[in-house]
């Protein structure tokens, strides 16, 4: 049987106030996975990304990763198999160095991110150059340009293709395209679905559009109130509508 990469055992966050924002989950994330995550503001969606991340520690429960329990593990130690988009255009690029620049510095996962003893090779401008047509917003263009006047779009394109240029043993998209117009999210929305289909990633997408929920990825969850309300995949899932989902978002 094909091991998960991800397995979550009861795993229960229970904060200071006394309130579980995340309770007994249990979540088997297998290779090659693309699962989309519902879930009304407060349900505990980013809780367990940030537990899957390590940035926030369970009050009991476990986590492992390729069968190995990673509970104890800290989140700087995760980040060699794991990488993560947040929703803000601003996070994850260094706004002052140029695209190019930014993909050398995300070329080695998990290590110290300084561009000392790093180059920027005519071969590397080469890569970065169809790597980054790959993503169809003309970032290819742009590749001496300090990445802070990139458009929130581009800007979001990079982000991605950071994460991903290494592959990552798993992918936590959070929502990703949400401060995107809606032209340039479905852009990047298409450009996502082919890197992690054509690259065989196993990825986690937040999303609070329906209709991306639906439309991509092999596997559908519902969080409520910090827990899985609804799990499913392949033909289940594809059978699924908009309007069936809608009664999961009952307040
Ligand atoms: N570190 C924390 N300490 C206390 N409460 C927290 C903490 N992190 C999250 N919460 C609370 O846990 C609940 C779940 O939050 P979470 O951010 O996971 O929801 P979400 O599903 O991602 O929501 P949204 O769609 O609004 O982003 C919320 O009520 C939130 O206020």
């Amino acid at each position: 049987m094909t091991k998960p990469v991800i397995s979550l055992k009861d795993a229960t966050v229970t904060v200071p106030n006394g309130t579980t924002i995340l309770n007994k989950m249990n979540l088997d994330i297998y290779p090659e996975d693309f699962i989309t995550v519902l879930g009304t503001n407060g349900a505990g969606k980013s809780t367990l990304f940030n537990v899957i991340s390590g940035d926030l520690p369970l009050t009991s429960g476990s986590v492992s990763h390729d069968g190995e329990d990673i509970t104890q593990v800290p989140a700087v130690k995760r980040t060699s198999f794991l990488a993560r988009v947040f929703q803000d255009p601003k996070l994850g690029t260094a706004p002052r160095m140029t695209v190019a620049e930014n993909l050398l510095l995300a070329e080695k996962r998990g290590s110290r991110r300084t561009l000392k003893n790093r180059k920027l090779t005519s071969e590397k401008l080469e890569h970065y150059y169809e790597l980054t047509k790959t993503m169809g917003n003309n970032l290819e263009d742009r590749l001496q340009t300090a990445t802070g006047s990139l458009s929130g779009g581009q800007r979001q394109a990079l982000s991605f293709l950071m994460a991903t240029q290494v592959k990552p043993g798993l992918l936590l998209l959070d929502e990703h395209t949400a401060a995107l117009d809606p032209k340039t999210s479905d852009q990047l929305m298409a450009a996502t679905n082919h890197q992690v289909k054509d690259n065989h990633l196993t990825a986690l997408m937040i999303t609070h559009n329906l209709k991306d929920a639906l439309r991509y990825g092999n596997r559908l969850i519902v969080l409520n109130s910090g827990q899985i309300v609804l799990d499913v995949k392949d033909q289940e899932k594809d059978a699924l509508t908009e309007a069936d989902l809608l009664n999961y978002f009952v307040h």
